[in-house]
This record gives structure tokens, C-alpha cells and sequence, in this order.
């Protein structure tokens, strides 16, 4: 799309999130591509398919704000488990931990697992979002490496001898579910819009 064909914006786009290890991955990974500010605030964990969580995140942090928002949310999907915890991991690992994770595959022989985050942009209140999904390959394993973000010591991406927790934050932000997603909206953002007006 050429330049005279984009959209500019006029309100600034707020990524809402209540996690802040979440949003220092955005600002590591965006840098300075994509303008944007941060509000936090603790979204309802929705019920349902990845997508359509994220989606019906993003309606409601956009009539939260009353402007355009971006949202997403992550799952850790179990091939053993069919997708499951998937969306659900968060109470998963509040209630069960690393241990309890790992515990849940114990019956089985398949320990691969894979990382997903789907972002959900909208423009505004009344606008249909739309998503940008990331997915990386892996296994669950025993936690190794520091505990300073969610599941990230027991999830070792495919190709890797090392766990998120263990890589160095630049490697995980080179290969992550995140990393991806936003690879997808970034490119979605230049080719659509512009930030030119923007107050
Ligand atoms: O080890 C990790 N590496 C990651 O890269 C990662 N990304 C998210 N998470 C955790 O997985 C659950 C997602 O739930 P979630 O998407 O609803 O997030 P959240 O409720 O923390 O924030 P938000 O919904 O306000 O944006 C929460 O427990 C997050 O802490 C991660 N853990
Ligand atoms: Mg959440």
C-alpha cells in the first residue's frame, strides 16, 4: 500500500496489559518500530479458543480506553493434553507450578509442547479486531534456569538444549512465540498506517 493509501493515526495505539514481563518483551522486540504506550490493567481471563480469547480481550481493553488498543494473550499448549492448559496456564502454574505442570504429562511418552501468543489489534470501541498469531515448537521439561517469568524454565524450544529461562533474553526474543506475533503485526502496522499524526 502506498503511502497516500494509509490510515493515520490520530490516537495513539495502548498495549493493555496487567504483566509487566509481557510488555518488556513488546518494548525490547517493537524498539522503536511501531509507537506506542502501555496501560496497565488486569483484562477478565475469557473462556474459549485462543483466538477468540484475544479478540474479545482486545473489544474490551478498546472500550476501556476508547481508542485504539493492542492485547494478547498466550497459551501453552500440551500435544499429549490436545491444546490443554492452553489459555488456562496461568492457573495452572499459580496453583500447581513448574511441578504440577510437568506432573500433567507424566502418562505420557509425548512431551512436546508448543508456545502460542496471539495479539489482537482494534482501532477503537465499535471496531472488529484482528489477530496475529506467533507459535514456537518445543518440550516440557524439569525447570532449569532462572524463575523470573512464568513457565519459561520448563519450556525448551525445539533445536535448543537450553529453556527459555536459560537462553539469553536476546536469543528468546529472537525465536519466541512473542517475537513472532509481533513480527506479523508490526508488518501489518507499516503497511496500513501511518503514525505521522499522531499528537
Ligand atoms: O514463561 C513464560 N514465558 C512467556 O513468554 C509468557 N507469556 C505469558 N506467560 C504466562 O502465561 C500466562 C498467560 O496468561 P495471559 O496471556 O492471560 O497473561 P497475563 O494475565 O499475565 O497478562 P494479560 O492477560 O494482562 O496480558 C500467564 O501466567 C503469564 O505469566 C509466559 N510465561
Ligand atoms: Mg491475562
Amino acid at each position: 500500500m502506498s503511502a497516500a493509501n494509509k490510515l493515520g493515526l490520530v490516537k495513539p495505539i495502548t498495549f493493555v496489559t496487567g504483566n509487566a514481563k509481557k510488555l518488556e518483551e513488546v518494548k525490547t522486540i517493537l524498539g522503536h518500530s511501531i509507537p506506542f504506550q502501555a496501560m496497565k490493567l488486569d483484562l477478565p481471563e475469557l473462556q474459549g479458543e485462543p483466538e477468540d480469547i484475544s479478540k474479545e480481550k482486545a473489544r474490551i481493553a478498546a472500550r476501556e480506553i476508547g481508542g485504539p488498543v493492542i492485547v494478547e494473550d498466550t497459551c501453552l499448549c500440551f500435544n499429549a493434553l490436545k491444546g490443554l492448559p492452553g489459555p488456562y496456564v496461568k492457573w495452572f502454574l499459580q496453583k500447581t507450578g513448574h511441578e504440577g505442570l510437568n506432573n500433567l504429562l507424566a502418562a505420557y511418552e509425548d512431551k512436546t509442547a508448543y508456545a502460542l501468543c496471539i495479539f489482537s489489534l482494534a482501532l477503537g470501541p465499535d471496531c472488529e479486531p484482528i489477530s496475529f498469531a506467533g507459535r514456537t515448537e518445543g518440550k516440557i521439561v524439569p525447570p532449569r534456569g532462572p524463575n523470573d517469568f512464568g513457565w519459561d524454565p520448563i519450556f525448551q524450544p525445539q533445536g535448543y538444549n537450553l529453556t527459555y529461562a536459560e537462553m539469553a533474553k536476546e536469543e528468546k526474543n529472537s525465536i519466541s512465540h512473542r517475537r513472532r506475533a509481533l513480527d506479523k503485526l508490526r508488518e501489518h502496522l507499516c503497511n496500513h498506517y501511518s503514525f505521522d499524526n499522531l499528537p
